[in-house]
């Protein structure tokens, strides 16, 4: 920038910037110093370990004081490991304040006082050295919310015990990069758009950026949210959700820092690209990674191996290629199953089996009936009906168990159990030896001690023998859950009720189908996970303090409920984009953003898209119902492309020289992204010859720059810098959940989009005013193209 045109404070700010980041970088050296020591007394502790600990195991006493001499050597060690991972974690933050220590400052000058603050906003605070004044505010102080919630003029913030009004005197930006200053303005807006407009014309990222200092105030309403039990935000495609969610998490891990830790916040991603695709964000920020899984992983996790439990993207896959069958039973089980009604079907069921109807397991031993499932039976349902089912079956655990001892007494008399003890090793028979040592430290009868030692060798045999058993029985695996829950598909009693789908027969017959096979069908998981732990007792998880869903119009309410009941302690929050809504169940009624939500929640509705450009947002918000509801970014870029040709080599020839194009302009992350795998596999089969392609399936956890061939579901929460749709045809993309797929797709892009037709465009490309596209017919690739 010319010296006439820069900033009348160009110096003096320049001074301070470089004066912060003198003591950042005195700050590094001292950490460095302690690093280096701390790192020093752990590999000291741990090549020293066992010559600091007296170990003595000879008598009880020394065996105590041996354990509590490893203790303290542990602790120790643990201590100073924690230490030094703290002072890492410091030090890589300041590595990346000594860049860039602040992005935005806001003069404030509170009522009553008289004289104004000036409060810098950085990624992390800064003290001056004497560790007084604040050189840099961590923008997730109570104070730095004005920087994203005002412009310059009244503005109030809160703390954690009062409400602090006054008014904004200058609000500032800054671009720093490498520690040099390289822009400044002044701003009226809230964040002013000059800054955001660079940061998204910027280059798509394989990793997510985080977007602290350009929050936007609706953003920031979401990230500061502390009231809400359950939070659910609304937003269009590219609106910033996820970015939202994750500078919310670094929000509550800074705000409750003395309670909250980041193994005590779940997020459910919508794909293993996801989990890695965000995984960058919090460490840029200094904080840990919260826990991060697929929904399918968590409930893969509440099942026993018993079951194999279908993917949701092969259940998608199905979805996909039998939607256009009417009355498949599957495509309308997958509705319905994720639906309040069935949950209800489910309580219905439940409540009956309090008064009958449970399957039980024969108990056996050694290939011996030792408790028949009928006698269980009996003793369950002549338990108090006003007792529920888990504290019903608890009573009964403990009466097979009393049962199970009366068994190993009998047993401990048989033959066998003698037989067996000549098979017990060394290690066992010095056991029963100490055994009966110390009995006869408190008894002067030495005359049975041959008996006693018999007595104790056989107590020992039987009580292994039967230790499985009693495990199981602990596990409650005596109640044959898998058959109970089958009762609900095959008798004429639950099967024949009202307001069932049409094809429930049909459902019927195919649901006992895969549980016969233990094959949980991904609509079948929720249900039948919440009807077992409704048996069997929630073990709620109480340490899970946050849980956040993304993706959230991919799970019904039914799946909300399950989760409420693992997660009571949790707070909520909900973010997805019902114009994304993919999966059979997910309709606009039956979704977890739905307005109609039973649960009490607080909502906040995103319109702003930012990822796109203008013009590719305008194209893709007209074909979907309420798009009107869409404010584009103005970000200027080339208009969306639709090349329609007869001949798939053609289409092909032309694709190719599309990502060249691309690959010209710069662009670094270029997608082919497909409906279903089928069609993203024979596009990499044709075209990998032609050019280097990466292929990315549900397995695939990272990817890289260049160019990937991508269903649509699993693209999901990820941008690029371009976008292919290599089929866009009109017997392609037809019904709503493939309105919904193909404006996921298109939405993925974030410069330029160009899809690509054999046969007619498809009805959603119709439905767009055609000065918002260019549409281009080719007849011959080497004769050129004739634009219609
Ligand atoms: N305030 C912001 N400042 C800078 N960039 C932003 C801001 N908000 C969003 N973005 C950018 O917009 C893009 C989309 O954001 P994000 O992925 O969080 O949106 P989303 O609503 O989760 O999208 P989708 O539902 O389509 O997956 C990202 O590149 C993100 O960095």
């Amino acid at each position: 920038m010319a010296e006439e045109n820069k900033h009348k404070d160009w110096q003096p700010e320049k001074q301070r910037m470089h004066q912060v980041i003198d003591v950042i970088k005195q700050k590094i050296a001292v950490l460095k110093e302690r690093a280096g020591k701390l790192k020093k007394d752990v590999i000291n502790i741990r090549t020293e370990f066992w010559d600091d600990v007296t170990v003595n195991i000879e008598e009880m006493d020394d065996k105590i004081e041996t354990e509590a001499s490893i203790k303290q050597q542990v602790e120790f060690l643990s201590e100073r490991e924690r230490s030094h991972g703290q002072v890492s974690e410091r030090l890589s933050v300041l590595d990346r304040l000594k860049d860039s220590p602040y992005f935005g400052r806001i003069d404030f000058k509170e009522d009553g006082k008289e004289e104004k603050d000036t409060i810098y906003i950085g990624l992390a605070t800064v003290m001056d050295e004497k560790e007084e004044e604040f050189y840099v505010y961590d923008w997730r102080a109570p104070i730095a919310s004005m920087y994203y919630d005002y412009p310059p003029g009244p503005a109030s913030y809160e703390t954690t015990s009062d409400n602090i009004s006054g008014e904004i005197t200058l609000k500032r930006q800054y671009i720093i990069r490498n520690g040099e200053l390289k822009g400044m303005f002044d701003t009226s807006l809230t964040i002013g758009d000059h800054l955001l407009q660079s940061v998204l014309g910027n280059q798509a990222n394989t990793k997510m950026r985080n977007i602290v200092s350009t929050i936007q105030k609706e953003q920031n309403k979401i990230i500061r949210n502390e009231r809400s039990k359950v939070l659910v935000i609304q937003g269009a495609a590219g609106s910033g959700k996820t970015s939202a969610a994750l500078q919310r998490v670094a929000y509550l891990l800074y705000r409750y820092r003395e309670t909250l830790t980041s193994d005590q916040i779940i997020l459910f991603s919508p794909n293993p690209l996801f989990s890695s695709y965000v995984s960058r964000v919090l460490p840029e920020l200094g904080e840990n990674n919260m826990q991060q899984m697929t929904f399918y992983q968590f409930l893969n996790k509440q099942l026993d191996d018993q079951f194999t439990l279908e993917n949701p993207f092969d259940q998608m896959e199905y979805y996909l290629k039998n939607n256009r069958k009417s009355n498949d039973p599957r495509i309308t089980a997958m509705s319905y199953k994720a639906s309040m009604p069935f949950k209800s079907l489910v309580d219905e069921f439940l409540t009956n089996l309090s008064e009958e109807g449970l399957e039980f397991r024969n108990i056996t031993f050694r290939g011996e009936l030792v408790i028949p499932k009928e006698a269980i039976y009996q003793f369950f349902y002549k338990l108090d009906s006003e007792l529920s089912i888990p504290a019903r079956l608890e009573k009964t655990v403990h009466w097979i168990l009393r049962g199970l001892k009366q068994l190993e007494w009998m047993e401990r008399e048989k033959d066998w159990v003698l037989e067996e003890t000549e098979l017990l090793d060394k290690a066992d028979y010095v056991e029963v030896h100490e055994t009966l040592q110390e009995e006869l430290r408190y008894s002067e009868d030495t005359f049975n001690d041959f008996n006693r030692e018999e007595q104790l060798l056989r107590k020992l045999v039987v009580q292994r023998k039967l230790k499985p058993l009693r495990t199981k029985i602990e596990r409650l695996q005596f109640v044959d859950s898998l058959k109970t829950f089958r009762h609900l598909f095959i008798e004429p009693k639950w099967k024949e009720r009202k307001n069932l789908p049409s094809n429930w027969e049909e459902i019927c017959e195919l649901t006992d189908v895969y549980l016969l096979r233990k094959t949980l069908l991904w609509e079948d998981a929720p249900a039948y996970i919440y009807f077992e732990k409704s048996l069997f007792g929630f073990t709620s998880n109480q340490s899970i303090q946050h849980l956040f869903i993304d993706e959230a119009q991919d799970y019904s309410p039914f799946h909300f409920e399950l989760l409420k009941k693992i997660f009571p302690a949790s707070r909520m929050t909900l973010l997805g984009d019902i114009n994304q809504a993919i999966y059979a169940h997910a309709t606009e009624e039956e979704s977890l953003l739905s307005e109609n939500l039973e649960e009490e929640h607080e909502r906040i509705v995103l319109k702003r898209s930012y990822r796109s450009t203008a013009p590719i947002t305008r194209f893709t918000k007209e074909f979907m119902d309420n798009g009107h509801l869409i404010e584009a970014f103005e970000r200027d870029g080339e208009l969306p492309t639709v090349f329609e040709a007869s001949q798939r080599r053609t289409i092909e020839d032309k694709i190719i020289e599309t990502i060249q194009e691309y690959l010209n302009k710069g662009y670094e992350t270029i997608a082919i992204i497909g409906k279903t795998i089928e069609e993203c596999e024979s596009i990499h089969k044709k075209m990998k010859k032609r050019m280097p392609l990466h292929f990315i399936n549900h397995e695939s956890h990272t990817f890289n720059r260049g160019i990937v061939v991508i269903p649509a579901y699993l693209a999901k929460g990820i941008e690029f810098d371009a976008v292919i749709i290599p089929d866009a045809s009109i017997d392609h993309y037809k019904d709503e959940l493939e309105r919904n797929l193909f404006y996921t797709a298109c939405t993925r892009a974030m410069h330029e989009l160009s899809m690509f037709t054999r046969k007619e465009p498809c009805r959603f490309i119709k439905e767009v005013p055609a000065s918002y596209y260019k549409h281009y017919k080719i007849f011959h690739i080497k004769s050129g193209q004739h634009d219609t």
